[in-house]
């Protein structure tokens, strides 16, 4: 049996636990048991010593979490959990945090495997992501996953580590990392295209595409962020404090303080993003967010260019994210394309992290018991 626990269940952590009920029903996948056996989000938590039931979690905010007398207590949480008897036990955070990724060696440390859709660990301080791969590296402790991490459900960073384990030498990874931005330009900047920057901003957020505040897609940090980590997974010394990174917020709102009232002031500057995509649309070009992992020469980069309308980036569709690796074995790169944000394919990435390790430590074990 394989134990879940999830940290965060807001729109992707929702989307998963709807996954794994469907998981637990269904009788195919008897072979590779996963029960839930906590929550915790910033208010409260709930923990189960038998894996909550597919009904209980069909209704988790009411049920489990909302009907929960229990304050949210993390240190508690690991606690418990690292008690539990029967099986391995996976953490998922599902939270955007920098506190909670920092937990991460602590989990580790008690022997739970860390999966998470969070990029805040593997590209922040360069220390803890080396703490990180150190306690992940024995070959019979615990394992971390974070493939939603880049490319959301797209099978990027696995490519990526087969690549780099096998010996290939990476020359560059060039690509649309962002679901927000691709869907952004993709819809605002074609010919023909009459939408305002400002609306197709609110239906990527509507679309569950953004991150919680939409502003860390919009000034360049998640897609740095995401460069960063696939740098660090090539193997350089990379971070986004050095990273040169555009950033596309008009000036007079990076100032706002919330991402309520950046939404609301967006339309002010619907003239400044149609004047750029005009300038692009008259050289015969479209706007597209880029990022740039360069293996070679340490000129990776983050940012807005033009490309013509015959690149395979010009006509992306909805929230796709498109990744290249060019290497020594694919010196005609080795693409990756799709949906690159949205909650059911975000889950589906932390789901198949999940069966990688209940099937390296899960199948066989027994039921769960604090
Ligand atoms: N949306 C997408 O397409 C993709 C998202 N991701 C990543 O997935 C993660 C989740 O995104 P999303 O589901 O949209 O975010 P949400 O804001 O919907 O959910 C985040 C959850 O985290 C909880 N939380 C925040 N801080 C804490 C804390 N200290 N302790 C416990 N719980 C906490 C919040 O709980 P509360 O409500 O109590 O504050 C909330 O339920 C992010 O890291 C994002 O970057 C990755 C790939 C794609
Ligand atoms: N906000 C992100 C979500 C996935 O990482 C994006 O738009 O790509
Ligand atoms: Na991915």
């Amino acid at each position: 049996m394989l134990n879940v626990a999830i940290v965060g269940p807001g729109l992707v952590g929702g989307a998963l636990i709807e996954q794994l009920v469907a998981h637990t029903q269904s009788p195919r996948f008897a072979r590779l048991p996963i029960a839930v056996v906590g929550l915790i989000n910033s208010k409260r938590m709930a923990l189960s010593s038998t894996a909550f039931t597919a009904a209980d979690l069909a209704q988790w905010q009411t049920t489990l979490l909302g009907d929960s007398a229990e304050p949210a207590d993390l240190s508690r949480f690991a606690d418990t959990l690292s008690a539990v008897s029967g099986g391995a036990t996976a953490v998922v955070d599902c939270t955007s945090s920098d506190a909670i990724a920092a937990l991460y060696p602590s989990w580790l440390t008690r022997g739970l495997h860390v999966v998470t859709p969070n990029k805040k660990g593997f590209s922040g301080e360069m220390s803890l992501f080396r703490e990180i791969e150190r306690l992940a590296s024995s070959p019979l402790g615990p394992n971390v996953y974070h493939e939603a991490t880049v490319g959301a459900g797209l099978p990027v960073l696995s490519t990526l580590n087969d690549l780099v384990r096998t010996g290939d030498r990476i020359i560059k990874i060039e690509g649309i990392f962002s679901g927000t931005l691709s869907y952004l330009f993709n819809n605002f900047s074609a010919p023909g295209a009459s939408h305002s920057f400002s609306a197709c901003v609110a239906v990527a957020k509507a679309n569950g595409y953004t991150e919680p505040d939409p502003r860390d897609d919009l000034n360049g940090m998640d897609v740095a962020r995401k460069v960063t980590i696939l740098g660090r997974v090539a193997g350089l010394d990379i971070g986004t404090d050095t990273l040169p990174v555009e950033n596309i917020v008009p000036e007079a709102l990076r100032g706002v303080s919330t991402a309520e009232e950046f939404m609301e002031r967006l339309p002010e500057f619907d003239d400044h993003f149609s004047q750029l995509n005009k300038e692009a649309l008259q050289s015969g070009s479209v706007l597209r967010y880029v990022g740039f992992v360069d293996g070679v020469e340490g000129q990776s980069s983050v940012k807005l260019a033009r490309y013509p309308l015959d690149h395979p980036f010009a006509s992306l569709k909805g929230s796709d994210n498109i990744i290249a690796f060019t290497t020594e074995r694919f010196p005609n790169p080795l693409i990756i394309q799709g949906a690159g944000a949205g909650a059911a394919v975000t889950a589906f990435g932390i789901f198949s992290d999940l069966i990688k390790i209940a099937e390296r430590f899960g199948s066989g074990l027994a039921d769960p018991k604090f």
